[in-house]
C-alpha cells in the first residue's frame, strides 16, 4: 500500500543551526504513528515541513502522493494540520471559525453550513458554538483546533501535541475520535509528551533524537532491560523471595499501595521471575512493567543521547 505520509532524508537548518538533519518516516493510510523525542529534537520542525509550512533544505516529502513543493495546493487539500497552539480569530465564534475554514477550503456556503454542523457534533462543540474563541479554555481550543484540521475531510492528519491541556475525559474522547478517523482510512501522525496517551492510541512509533529519526531497533533495545512493578499480599515474603533469587529490588509506597520495583532483563526474564515467585508460594497480586513501551523507548533514546551514541 502506498504511504499516505512519506519523508525521506529530510533536512532543515535555521542559519547555521541544523535542526532536522536526517528524518525519514512513512505512515500508511488508516494507521496512527507517534512521533516521539526529547524537547528540541526537531519534531515540530519536521511536522511544519510535512504540513507544507516550511521548506526542507533537502530530502523528499510526499503527502498522499503529492510533493508539497511542486503540488502545494494538492498536498494541502489532503492534509489537516493541528498546531501545538491554536492561532484563532479571537472575535469570531466557534461556529463562525469553522464556517470560515470550510469556506477557505472552497466549500459553497450551503455545504460549509452543513459541514460546520457536522464538525460541531464530531468535536462535541455544540454548546460552545456561539462562544468567541478568545474565551475558550485550553481544552476547548484543542477541540476546536482538531475540528478545524478535519474541516475538509483530509486523508492525512498532522497533530502537534493534540492532548496537551485536555482533562482525562477529554483525552479519552479525543482518542476515540482519532481512532474512528483512522478506521475510516485517515493516516495520523501525532506528537505528544503524554506517552501513556500515545501508547494507547498509536499503532507505530518513530523516535526522533538530535534532528534524526532513529530506527525502531532502539525501541526494542530499550524494552530489553526494564523495571517491573510487583505487589504481593505479603510484601516481606516477596522481598525475601526476591533476595534469595538474587534479584535487586526496591520497596516503594504509593497511592496504589506498597510495591516492589525489580530490574529484569527482557520479557523472558520477567516471565521466569514470575514463575519463580509463584513456585515459591508468593501470592502475587500485581506484576507489570513500570513504564510503557513508548516511555522505555523514549528514555532509551535520551540515554543514548547522553552516552553520545
Ligand atoms: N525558526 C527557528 N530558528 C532557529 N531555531 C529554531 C527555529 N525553530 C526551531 N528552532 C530550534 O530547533 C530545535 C528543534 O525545535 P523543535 O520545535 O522542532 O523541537 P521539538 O522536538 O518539537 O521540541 P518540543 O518537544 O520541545 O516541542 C530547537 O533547538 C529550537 O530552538
Amino acid at each position: 500500500m502506498t504511504a499516505a505520509i512519506e519523508a525521506r532524508n529530510v533536512a532543515r537548518s535555521f542559519g547555521t543551526k541544523a535542526v532536522v538533519i536526517d528524518a525519514s518516516l512513512s505512515v500508511a493510510p488508516g494507521s496512527i504513528t507517534a512521533l516521539v523525542g526529547p524537547n528540541g529534537s526537531g519534531k515540530t520542525t519536521l511536522m511544519l515541513m510535512l504540513a507544507t509550512l516550511l521548506r526542507p533544505d533537502s530530502g523528499e516529502i510526499r503527502i498522499a502522493g503529492h510533493d508539497p513543493l511542486r503540488a502545494t495546493a494538492a498536498a494541502r487539500a489532503q492534509l489537516g494540520w493541528m498546531p501545538d497552539t491554536l492561532g484563532s480569530w479571537g472575535t469570531l465564534t466557534v461556529r463562525e471559525t469553522l464556517f470560515a475554514v470550510c469556506r477557505m477550503y472552497g466549500l459553497t456556503a450551503d455545504t460549509a453550513n452543513t459541514r460546520t454542523q457536522e464538525l460541531l457534533a464530531i468535536a462535541d462543540l455544540g454548546q460552545l458554538a456561539g462562544q468567541r474563541t478568545n474565551t475558550l479554555s485550553r481544552g476547548q481550543k484543542q477541540r476546536l483546533s482538531l475540528a478545524r484540521a478535519y474541516a475538509h475531510q483530509p486523508s492525512v492528519l498532522l497533530l502537534d501535541e493534540p492532548a496537551s491541556g485536555l482533562d482525562p475525559e477529554a483525552r479519552l474522547a479525543q482518542r476515540a475520535s482519532l481512532s474512528r478517523l483512522a478506521e475510516r482510512g485517515v493516516a495520523v501522525l501525532v506528537t505528544s509528551h503524554v506517552l501513556d496517551e500515545l501508547e494507547q492510541l498509536a499503532t507505530d512509533v518513530v523516535l526522533m533524537r538530535d534532528g534524526r529519526t532513529v530506527s525502531a531497533e532502539l525501541a526494542a533495545q530499550a524494552a530489553e532491560t526494564t523495571r517491573w512493578r510487583v505487589r504481593a499480599t505479603d510484601p516481606e515474603a516477596l522481598l525475601a523471595a526476591l533476595a534469595s533469587a538474587g534479584v535487586a529490588a526496591e520497596r516503594r509506597g504509593g497511592i496504589s499501595g506498597d510495591h516492589v520495583v525489580v530490574l529484569v532483563a527482557g520479557e523472558a526474564g520477567a516471565a521466569s521471575l514470575l514463575r519463580n515467585l509463584i513456585t515459591t508460594g508468593i501470592d502475587v497480586i500485581e506484576y507489570a512493567p513500570l513504564s510503557g513501551t513508548l516511555e522505555r523507548a523514549f528514555m532509551g533514546s535520551v540515554r543514548a543521547e547522553e552516552d553520545g551514541a
